[in-house]
């Protein structure tokens, strides 16, 4: 198969791909297998093979006598294996010459992913070059915190005698340097009856020269095996290159702007950064204290009304943000009355599809699912509330996340969800006729397609996966619904006819 990329380079990008031929939504652009995985620099003890976390005991390797792994049955086949022969060789050899201990390892498992790295030098040399030719950003590591940071691992990867002689102890910044600036997130595996995982890093070399851009035209999976897929998440044109979002797409131009130059020492220039209003979508505007109507931006330092045109003193607005970014930090976000009351009020001060006000609308759509989904009789007021906030949150995924994105499918499939539980409610308490409730089972219908068709590219064994698995269930069983209604009009001498319930308006708006 040919590849469906190239690869360019250019002063301000480096090394970037670019779409060797038309890419259609959906198509599979690269797939590729960690180079290395591994923990973050901050984690707890996991399992050296399997990167479970180990709670409370752990066993060490019997073979090398060093290496802490999972205690009990031990490791489960359902995961990738990362204690190789070769690691275990090279800590058999490091116990019996140097006399290293288990605890050496424990204390030192942030520095467990540069040390897999770097005895891929011996074992792996055509990937290691390709690995050392990666950005790092090195000079200006050099004067910064970080370098001090890594200390600690330079001196472990020393201690285990690493560095052959005259190697000098840049080689360990390098590879940390390399492994901040050009890892992905990794989700480790779960832990049994918990659920909860560690989240892992994991260098791909191949998608590790993917460009950012805050507008992905990408969608990026990775599995429960580690293998990493990028597909095409929007129509990409031969020539054009192919973006990646190295940040998170609901955050404001600033806390992104702050997140690449902490982390990836570039200042980003694309659309979105360049406009104030953020495409449209105001994501980090308040409202216009003078005229109360428009939304005032951050024009370089001067934060300027879009209606009146008059400007407000920066340190005025600065501190009710500040304030609205403090008191989300404050309340219970699992609490329905905390978010209801913290939206209400930061209403009043920023614009509408503010990232705060969407990161509590989002989080408020979770809670009022777990309620509705654990209450034997949710009320119509929480399920409409629910539609609500599904419907206001797409309108801002579909600018920002254009064509195939993650959030943007699971929240249709909820909107779905609620739709169909809202509508069979009703139709249950005699409240909307037959024909109302086909209606509504057409819209959750039109919803759940849309939610699947971005679905079906997520790995089968990632939660995203299994929520696909489900939703193709409930598909079927929304059409089976769909045609005992309809049956069931019939049987009643009556035809079907659509009573056109605007997908904008709620189903029957009273209060319960
Ligand atoms: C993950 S690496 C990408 C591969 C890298 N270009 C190379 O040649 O190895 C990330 C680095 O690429 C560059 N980069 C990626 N996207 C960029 C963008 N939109 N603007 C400026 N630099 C970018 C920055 O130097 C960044 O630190």
């Amino acid at each position: 198969m040919s590849l469906k990329y190239e690869v360019k380079s250019n002063e301000k990008l480096g090394r970037y791909l670019v779409a060797a031929k038309d890419l259609k939504p959906g198509e599979r652009i690269l797939s590729d297998q960690p180079f290395v995985l591994g923990p973050n620099s901050d984690t707890s003890l996991v399992c050296f093979n399997c990167y479970l976390p180990l709670i409370s005991k752990f066993l060490v390797c019997k073979n090398c006598a060093v290496a802490p792994i999972c205690p009990g049955e031990g490791c489960t086949d359902q995961f990738a294996k990362w204690h190789s022969q070769q690691e275990c060789n090279f800590f058999r050899n490091l116990k019996l010459n140097k006399g290293t201990n288990p605890m050496t390892l424990v204390q030192n498992v942030g520095s467990l992913l540069v040390l897999r790295a770097i005895l891929k030098r011996d074992f792996n040399h055509q990937e290691w070059q390709l690995f050392m030719e990666l950005e790092t950003h090195l000079d200006r590591r050099r004067e910064s915190d970080v370098w001090d940071f890594y200390d600690n691992t330079v001196k472990f990867i020393q201690s285990l005698g690493l560095l052959e002689n005259g190697q000098n102890k840049d080689l360990v910044q390098k590879i940390c340097a390399a492994i901040d600036v050009n890892s992905f997130e990794v989700r480790g595996p779960p832990i049994p009856a918990i659920g909860c995982a560690e989240v892992l890093r994991g260098l791909y070399l191949r998608a590790a020269l993917l460009a950012h851009d805050c507008i992905a035209n990408t969608h990026v999976s990775i599995n429960d095996r580690n293998e990493l897929v990028c597909h095409a998440s929007c129509d990409i044109k031969r020539g054009d290159p192919i973006y990646y979002n190295y940040t998170d797409p609901l955050k404001g131009t600033s806390l992104r702007q702050q997140h690449l130059m902490i982390g990836k020492y570039f200042k980003c220039t694309c659309a979105r950064c360049s406009d104030i209003t953020e495409l449209g979508t105001y994501m980090s505007s308040a409202i216009c204290p003078q005229c109360k109507t428009g939304y005032i931006s951050k024009n370089a330092s001067v934060w300027i009304c879009n209606s009146c045109g008059k400007e407000t003193e920066p340190s005025v607005i600065e501190h009710k943000i500040q304030c609205c970014v403090e008191k989300l930090e404050v309340i219970n976000k699992k609490d329905e009355k905390d978010l209801e009351e913290y939206i209400r009020n930061v209403l009043l001060v920023l614009a509408p599809n503010h990232y705060l006000l969407l990161d509590a609308k989002q989080r408020l759509a979770g809670v009022l699912r777990d309620t509705i989904n654990r209450e034997p009789r949710p009320t119509k007021k929480l399920m409409r509330r629910k539609i609500e906030l599904c419907r206001e949150i797409l309108p801002v995924l579909e600018v920002l996340s254009p064509g195939i994105c993650r959030t943007k499918a699971i929240t249709l499939y909820e909107l779905h969800a609620t739709t169909v539980q809202l509508a069979k409610k009703m139709f249950d308490a005699r409240e909307i006729s037959g024909s109302t409730f086909v209606d509504e089972l057409l819209i959750a219908e039109k919803h759940l397609k849309r939610s699947l068709e971005m679905l079906v590219i997520e790995p089968g064994n990632s939660p995203e996966g299994e929520l696909c698995a489900k939703a193709l269930e409930e598909y079927r069983a929304l059409k089976l619904t769909l045609a005992k209604v309809i049956d069931g009009i019939h049987a009643q001498g009556k035809t079907y006819e659509s009573e056109s319930v605007s997908e904008n308006v709620p189903l029957h708006p009273e209060v319960d």
